[in-house]
């Protein structure tokens, strides 16, 4: 090994307390469009250790996220090398993206709280944990603040505080500085050199950040600079102060009076030509020859505490849910509001009529004309069934779509970070979102079942089952939002847009516009996964269906229709000669009538829908299903 050779094992060499992170020949390669693959990190080698801050700089779009992304093990598919740490201990690693990720809704002091609960396993005083954190920090000023109301640099520190409550052993930042000035970048940079220095019981902190365009004096309080070339190369690492003279070596002086890490920004980014930068990735390739691997993996091993996490983040999503000052008043106001107008468009008397033969037998009147106003009652009333399960599941759907995406990136930082499982996250949410589920829906379904005259006076269970139905369809409008979501995370508006989308097809295939059984085919057969249309035949079968016509209060019991007495055959031929009454729509309703002048007589509309009683089990053991189904997807 040369004697300046700028790795060799002198440069890293590490005792029991410390440790050194090592990568060699490291890549990281994606697909492309056009080139078929692109290579953003290209064969590189470095290292980082513990008890050091080490810089990572290079032009924009070089690759220093990417690096540090292969490093912190969060890009696997499309990274070729090693990469190998000195020990054999479990080391805690924290990973500090450029956005920060702060839950407006928390106090500092409470974000802190719920993060020394869910990072650290023994049971320790968080009280302690948490002010000490505080002071190194420097975040007293703002520990009350709720997270939105602290400038950018307290903002940087919050995040950094999150991290620091579990004591991790490498803390990877992504421009920690972007957005500071100058004064706030010296402080930050200062308190980050600071924790390098502080033992972490008995064993130092390694401190990796990407830095833009440092100032002289900042440039030079790093322990060590890492330097990427516009082209993903490594084109220095060392020490800041030797950056200059080793350069020289090679033909690169920089001017006097400039700031050496602006020099070599201006050779990373081919400023100065398209060899330098070349020449400089050559001769670091040969210098990491005598780089030495070693032994160990970096494996991120977290451990988790499942049932104090559960009941941590359960905590915390309650305490977020009814903070958001627009999402829950809102929520309710809207299923209040649209009460309101659904009691006042169908009227108290809506549910009265049961469609049952009682309600056509009408001594005296004309027969058709009340058949056809019955008729027209009862698919009002379908209507109004149908909105409110429309209205349920717009409800719950939205819901999750407009707040899901940003709980998802700090959700995606924290499980990256060893927080807490993904089952843990998933239980609490679960339980929390019941809860609002199980109440927010309740505002709207409860009176508007009441409301609007439905049946449940003799018979209390077909109130409960139509509740039950109900919130079983918002548990499983809540997960397909989830799951949209999470699969256009990035994107808010696309994942709203979808939850609109999707409306159609329910709507349209729930049976309210075509009865399921008059469906082609293909469009019958896809409605086995439509869980509109079950909560449509659920909640319409507990209204209609078992037997409603026995016990129907409506008005007494009369005899079977005698079709025959009631329409002669003169008045039949007249019906079908006549223009003014539509002999096809008469003839089906009549003989969709006589169907139910008997013992087993059921209400016109269990007819005219092809629905059977056994159809509300069916629809909710289909509801439960494909809520599994869907809760398994959200997993
Ligand atoms: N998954 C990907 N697919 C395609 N290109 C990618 C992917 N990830 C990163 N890139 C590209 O790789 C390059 C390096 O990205 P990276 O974010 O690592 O750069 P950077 O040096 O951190 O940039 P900046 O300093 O501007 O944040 C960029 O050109 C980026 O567009």
């Amino acid at each position: 090994m040369s004697s300046n050779n700028i790795y060799g094992t002198n440069g890293i060499n590490v005792n029991d307390q410390s440790f050194a992170v090592v990568w060699k020949d490291l890549s990281y390669r994606v697909k492309h469009r056009i080139i078929k693959e692109k290579t953003i990190i290209n064969g590189i080698s470095g290292y980082f250790r513990s008890g050091q801050i080490t810089a990572i700089l290079g032009p924009s779009g070089c690759g220093k996220s990417s690096l540090l992304n292969c490093l912190a093990g969060i890009k696997k598919k499309g990274v070729f090398g090693s990469i190998s740490i000195s020990t054999r201990k479990k080391l805690k690693i924290a990973v500090i993206g450029q956005e920060d990720h702060l839950d407006p809704r928390l106090t500092v002091r409470e974000a802190l709280n719920y993060a020394s609960r869910l990072k650290n396993l023994e049971n320790i005083d968080h009280k302690h944990n948490i002010e000490i954190t505080i002071k190194r920090l420097d975040i007293e000023s703002c520990a009350d603040v709720r997270a939105k109301r602290c400038s950018g640099g307290q903002r940087k520190r919050v995040s950094i505080a999150l991290e620091l409550v579990s004591r991790p052993n490498i803390l990877i930042l992504d421009e920690p500085t972007s957005g500071l000035d100058v004064a706030t970048t010296w402080q930050l940079i200062n308190t980050l050199l600071d924790l390098t220095q502080q033992s972490q019981k008995g064993q130092p902190m390694a401190v990796v950040a990407t830095i833009h365009q440092p100032s002289g004096k900042l440039f030079n309080l790093f322990h060590s600079v890492y330097i990427m070339s516009y082209d993903g190369q490594c084109i220095y690492q060392g020490t800041p102060q030797s950056m200059v003279n080793f350069m020289a070596q090679y033909g690169m002086k920089c001017p006097k009076f400039h700031n050496p890490s602006d020099y070599i920004l201006e050779v990373a980014s081919k400023e100065h030509g398209i060899g330098k930068p070349m020449l400089l990735a050559s001769i670091m390739k040969i210098e990491a020859l005598d780089l030495i691997a070693h032994p160990y993996k970096i494996t991120p091993h977290f451990k988790y505490n499942t049932t104090s996490d559960i009941w941590t983040l359960s905590k915390r999503t309650f305490v977020l849910s009814y903070r958001d000052i627009w999402m829950l008043p809102l929520r309710s106001a809207a299923h209040l509001a649209t009460v309101g107008l659904l009691v006042g468009f169908w009227g108290p008397e809506s549910g009265k009529l049961s469609g049952c033969p009682d309600n056509f037998v009408v001594d005296g009147a004309d027969f058709v004309k009340t058949f056809e106003e019955v008729g027209d009652k009862l698919n009002e009333n379908f209507g109004c069934i149908c909105f409110i399960v429309m209205f349920t599941w717009f409800g719950a759907i939205f819901a999750v779509l407009l707040t899901f995406p940003a709980e998802m990136h700090t959700f995606l930082k924290e499980y990256r970070n060893g927080w807490y499982s993904i089952y843990s996250y998933y239980m609490a949410k679960v339980l929390v979102d019941v809860f609002w589920q199980l109440t927010i829906p309740l505002l709207l379904i409860i009176p508007a079942f009441v409301g609007t005259g439905q049946y449940w006076e003799t018979e209390r269970w077909r109130f409960y089952y139509f509740i039950g139905i109900c919130l079983l369809l918002a548990l499983s409008s809540t997960s397909m939002g989830l799951i949209v979501s999470a699969y256009l995370m990035n994107s808010p508006t696309a994942a709203a847009f979808l939850g609109i989308i999707t409306a159609f097809p329910l709507f349209l295939f729930s049976g309210f516009m075509i009865p399921v059984k008059d469906m082609p085919n293909g469009f019958r057969h896809s409605t086995w996964g439509n869980f509109v249309r079950f909560a449509l035949e659920g909640t319409t079968t507990a209204i209609y269906g078992f037997n409603r016509c026995r016990s129907d209060p409506i008005g007494p019991k009369k005899a079977p229709i005698d079709w025959g007495s009631l329409i002669t055959e003169q008045q039949m031929t007249a019906i079908l000669a006549s223009d003014h009454i539509n002999a096809d729509a008469l003839m089906n309703t009549m003989s969709l009538f006589s169907g139910q002048v008997s013992d087993e007589a059921q209400s016109v509309i269990m007819t005219k829908m092809d629905y059977h009683d056994d159809d509300m089990y069916r629809a909710i053991a289909m509801l439960m299903l494909i809520l599994v189904v869907l809760k398994v997807g959200t997993e």
